[in-house]
């Protein structure tokens, strides 16, 4: 079968963007890993499908798969793509839109500078867990606030600031995010035993109380060069920690996000760009 596509990216975390909103394109697991890949497909972080409302008071739905074929709950720089191609694909003229993921509705707007910024909701501090980790250590309690202890198994332990954006997060505040082992840890702490569902590692250093770098090695697709809901997690951890005040510029190896917490159950505004790259058309095989 032959698909149209668009590639689009988002502070250069990129992804291919298929619509479903008419018929379904039927592709499983093996289709997705085909479209990410950078030498036979087209290449991409995420596959983002556009699906017709589900629900009465939502506009679409937002399917996302990882590179590695894995259906997740969320993706914020996608959020903001997703935003675009609606319009962009006069899918709806609506410059704020309701969007259903599996994590949840969100609503992502677009600027009148272009720029997008999506509400992502609130974040949630219980993340499903293995209680012990293999030496036996509890996560440090700090009032309702985990951060969590984790050997890695390279003879080295680290803490980590754990919660979701929808989809899971562990976040450490590093001294350089430039020479953090992200390579090295990321693999580590992404399937560290303490998280059954694998986790997305965050690497943030603090360089004033409104700016951070950040890397993220994310969950299904190894390091990014940005990570929109690991940049709220990081904000959020960061302001939990006392170390951040409640507006925050994130940079990244794409660019810059800004992200905005009031604390508590206030939801997380995310702001930052969303590009069209090209559009195509991939042959698939029906089976592959
Ligand atoms: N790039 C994304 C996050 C995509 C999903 C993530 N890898 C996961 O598995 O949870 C973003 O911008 O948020």
């Amino acid at each position: 079968m032959q698909i149209p596509f668009t590639k689009m990216q988002g502070a250069g975390n990129d992804f291919v963007v298929l619509d479903e909103t008419r018929q379904r394109l039927g592709l499983v697991p093996a289709h997705y890993r085909m479209l990410a890949d950078r030498h036979f497909g087209v290449g991409a972080d995420q596959i983002l499908t556009v699906r017709p409302s589900p629900a009465p008071g939502v506009d679409f739905e937002y399917v996302i798969h990882n590179a590695d074929g894995g259906e997740v709950e969320q993706c914020g720089n996608g959020a903001r793509c997703f935003a675009r191609y609606v319009v962009d694909h006069g899918l709806t003229d609506k410059r704020a839109v309701r969007v259903q993921t599996l994590a949840g509705v969100i609503e992502p707007h677009i600027g009148d500078d272009g720029r997008v910024t999506v509400d992502m909701g609130a974040p949630v501090f219980d993340l499903p867990r293995v209680p012990f980790d293999a030496q036996g250590i509890e996560p440090v309690a700090a009032g309702t606030w985990l951060q969590w202890p984790l050997a890695l198994g390279d003879g080295q332990s680290v803490l980590v600031a754990v919660l979701s954006m929808g989809n899971p997060h562990a976040v450490q505040v590093v001294p350089d995010a430039q020479a953090a082992s992200v390579a090295q840890q990321g693999p580590l702490v992404e399937r560290h035993g303490r998280f059954p569902n694998r986790v997305n590692a965050g690497f943030m250093e603090v360089a004033a109380r409104g700016h951070i770098r950040l890397r993220v090695y994310e969950r299904g697709a190894g390091e990014t060069l940005a990570c929109g809901t690991g940049a709220c997690a990081a904000v959020v951890a960061g302001i939990r920690m006392g170390l951040l005040d409640a507006r925050v510029d994130v940079d990244t190896h794409g660019g810059r996000l800004t992200i905005a917490w009031a604390g508590a159950d206030a939801h997380v505004m995310m702001t930052g760009p969303a590009t069209t790259v090209f559009e195509g058309r991939i042959e698939l095989p029906d089976t592959p």
